[in-house]
């Protein structure tokens, strides 16, 4: 089952047994496939009842809760500003709900998914955990080698093992990276202690030991660094993500839990927001729309209002910065544009609900309007996406995916604990950095190259995507642009260059940051997690070599003192990857177990019928979303796209040709027409 694709080493064959165990255990719902191998087994199937046990208990009281059933205009007594202040800044445990009402729409902070655990999969909760945590105190320092010493500095392995090397992918495109990080971002987002915490002295020098304020975690430059042979700088800034312990959680007891302050679930939090307030914040309250602001015959994001604090390059404060869901929108620009397409899919959505329905008031056609956003994203993520990095036949096998009868799949199990996993939103879904390219093509209608544009120049300045025609070259040029090969190389622009400010030579450095962010999360090390993905336990550097090439596990010895100390991240990030995924085993196990997660326990995943919320989808309205696809989102919000490949994260290729967006399927809403009442203002839209 788990792993019908992953090419396990000759050693690992004896274990499968207990794999199975163990991997049952880690799917609640499947405990009965637990079979006593061995006497190991019974040391994994008492850890098992000890992690379930605790699992179930580890979310208690948390989740600020506003009923569904009772809008309020959370705008009363709050100015924008402080609203969106409150976005970046107001950090907080989350609050038990003293009860979950039957609600047909999910609530914006994800809390009473799960009616018996209402905090299962809301913001301001921990990660999730498939291991327990390792950290050199046992409560939250940084994890230490095995021998006490000192782990080797983030930023050398950085140098040494993700270099830029261009090697672009085969088959996909620049847009599947686009999408992944979209789905990372309605994931999680670390709770981060104030940016403005400085652990360097203003020239990029360490301080003393004694002089550093708490939740530092310094990057340090070796000698010979490219960076401090320029500029001297011998330290880059870093801060802890904030921790139950922090945030005195009434889970804060024992080792420390890292928080995000986003909900868990594929709920497009990043365009509606993670509380209420937010979410009141971003919409117009008029026929069911969202905020938009209108320049040059579009709508864009709302500005935001502190624009020197979301977009701290940009030239002036009337300069586009903008305002949505999840407070990364400005990052860059290309993730700026697949934001823009997702708030303009809600608009024209409920532009054709409320036509279609004009009895509806605003909170349904929104709140319709919304549920038909994320059962289309989740539709693409589900079917055009998540097979591309995990495999087809891995995703049939393991039932994040099922062949099309036209019926409802009705997976939900309430025993699954929706959270992201702690493994997977620091460790495997940062492992594709290394996809992401660092100039950007602008393409013409014909695809002929017209320029590019540097990523270090426009990260935090999403004015560019507004510039000319941008748009919609920048849109043609993630959707043709191959992205970069998975594995171990990662471009200059995001580990020299990551967020330089302008007119300075070098920024900051992303893989130093993902390793630095394993160890601030006190992950287990490499090896642990090849046990649990069953494979075997290396006893020696070499053991590596049934999933790691011998040039990298050499590298590995350079850097480390034993197999013990490898680092998660580090060591997923070398192997090689299992053939028609875009993962290697670990990676591929860890991401498989988070996308059966986050489907099994959403209660309001697309696929399933009404029985488990009141809420669901007709059958017939169903199997309108399941037409849906990434190009027709583009087609029907990109400005003048004209031509696409149908498949856009695929490569334009024989079998998937540019052709007009009329012949790309779109979903009939007026399966969503309440009664007919003759002929509808809306019939033209279709
Ligand atoms: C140009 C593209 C991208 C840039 C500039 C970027 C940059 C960043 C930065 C600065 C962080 C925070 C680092 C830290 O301090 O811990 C981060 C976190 C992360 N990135 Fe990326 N990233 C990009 C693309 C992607 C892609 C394609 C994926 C996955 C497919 C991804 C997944 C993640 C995840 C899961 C996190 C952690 C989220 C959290 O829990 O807070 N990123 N990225």
């Amino acid at each position: 089952m788990f792993y019908s694709e992953v090419e396990i080493g000759q050693k690992a064959k004896g274990r499968v047994g207990i794999m199975f165990t163990f991997l049952g255990a880690i799917k609640p719902h499947s405990i009965r496939r637990i079979k006593i191998v061995n006497m190991q087994s019974y040391f994994y199937l008492g850890f098992i009842v000890i992690l379930l046990f605790s699992a179930s208990n580890s979310h208690p009281e948390f989740i600020n809760f506003i009923t569904e059933a009772e809008p309020t205009n959370f705008l009363d007594g709050f100015s924008i500003q402080e609203l969106e202040e409150q976005q970046n800044t107001d950090v907080q445990c989350a609050q038990s709900p003293e009860f979950c009402p039957a609600a047909i729409y999910r609530s914006y902070d994800g809390s009473c998914n799960n009616l018996k655990n209402p905090t299962w999969g809301a913001s301001q909760t921990p990660y999730g955990r498939l291991l327990p945590p390792k950290y050199g105190d046992g409560i939250s320092s940084a994890a230490l080698a095995k021998s006490g010493n000192e782990l080797p500095w983030p930023r050398s392995i950085s140098l040494l093992l993700y270099p830029e090397v261009k090697i672009e992918d085969p088959k996909f495109t620049l847009a599947a990276m686009q999408f992944g990080q979209i789905i990372a971002h309605d994931m999680s987002l670390i709770a981060e202690p104030n940016t403005a915490t400085q652990c360097c002295t203003q020239d990029g020098q360490p301080l003393q030991a004694n002089q550093l304020p708490a939740g530092c975690f310094p990057i340090l430059l070796p000698e010979g660094d490219p960076q401090r042979q320029v500029t001297n700088t011998k330290c880059l800034n870093f801060g802890r993500t904030l921790t139950t312990r922090d945030l005195n959680c009434p889970s804060a007891s024992g080792a420390t839990d890292q928080v995000t302050i986003i909900t868990h679930f594929l709920d497009l939090s990043n365009v509606y927001g993670s509380n209420a307030q937010v979410n009141q914040m971003l919409r117009e309250f008029n026929r069911g729309r969202l905020r938009v602001a209108q320049r040059n015959h579009r709508e864009w994001p709302p500005q935001a209002n502190n624009v020197s604090q979301s977009c701290p390059f940009a030239r002036s404060t009337t300069e586009a910065c903008y305002m949505a869901g999840d407070v990364r929108v400005n990052q860059n620009p290309q993730l700026a544009v697949l934001q823009i397409i997702f708030l303009r899919e809600h608009n024209r959505l409920a532009q054709i609900l409320s036509e279609l329905n004009p009895h509806w008031d605003d909170e349904t056609i929104f709140q319709e309007a919304r549920k038909i956003n994320i059962a289309m994203y989740q539709h693409i993520t589900y079917y055009e996406w998540l097979p591309i990095f995990i495999g087809v036949t891995n995703s049939y096998n393991n039932k994040i995916i099922f062949e099309s009868k036209g019926g409802f799949v009705n997976d939900y199990n309430p025993k699954v604990n929706p959270a992201t996993l702690n493994e997977h939103a620091t460790s495997t879904s940062r492992f594709y950095h290394s996809l992401i390219v660092g100039f950007l093509d602008l393409l013409s209608k014909q695809r002929q190259v017209l320029g590019n544009i540097r990523l270090s120049d426009w990260f935090n300045r999403p004015t560019v995507v507004e510039s000319g025609d941008n748009f919609d070259q920048l849109t043609r040029g993630m959707i043709t642009q191959p992205e970069s090969k998975a594995n171990q190389f990662v471009d200059k622009e995001v580990t020299q260059h990551l967020f330089r400010p302008p007119g300075q030579p070098f920024g900051r450095d992303l893989k130093a940051a993902d390793v630095a962010r394993n160890r601030d999360h006190g992950l287990s090390s490499y090896n642990d997690y090849r046990v649990l993905c069953g494979l075997p336990k290396a006893h020696s550097f070499d053991d590596f070599l049934d999933t790691i090439p011998k040039e990298n596990v050499e590298k590995l010895t350079l850097l480390y003192e034993d197999p013990d100390d490898v680092d998660l991240t580090v060591g997923s990030s070398l192997e090689k990857i299992v053939p028609g995924t875009l993962a290697g085993p670990v990676n591929l196990c860890i991401f498989t177990e988070q996308f059966y997660r986050s489907r099994a326990g959403d209660r309001y995943f697309y696929e399933n019928g009404s029985p488990n919320t009141g809420a669901g989808f007709t059958l017939d309205q169903l199997n309108e979303i399941r037409k849906v696809t990434m190009a027709r989102l583009l087609c029907d919000n990109g400005h003048n796209l004209a031509k696409l490949q149908p498949f856009i994260f695929l490569r334009i290729s024989f079998s998937n040709q540019l052709t007009s967006c009329d012949n790309i399927p779109s979903v009939n809403l007026l399966h969503w027409k309440e009664e007919k009442l003759g002929t509808s203002n809306a019939d033209h839209f279709f």
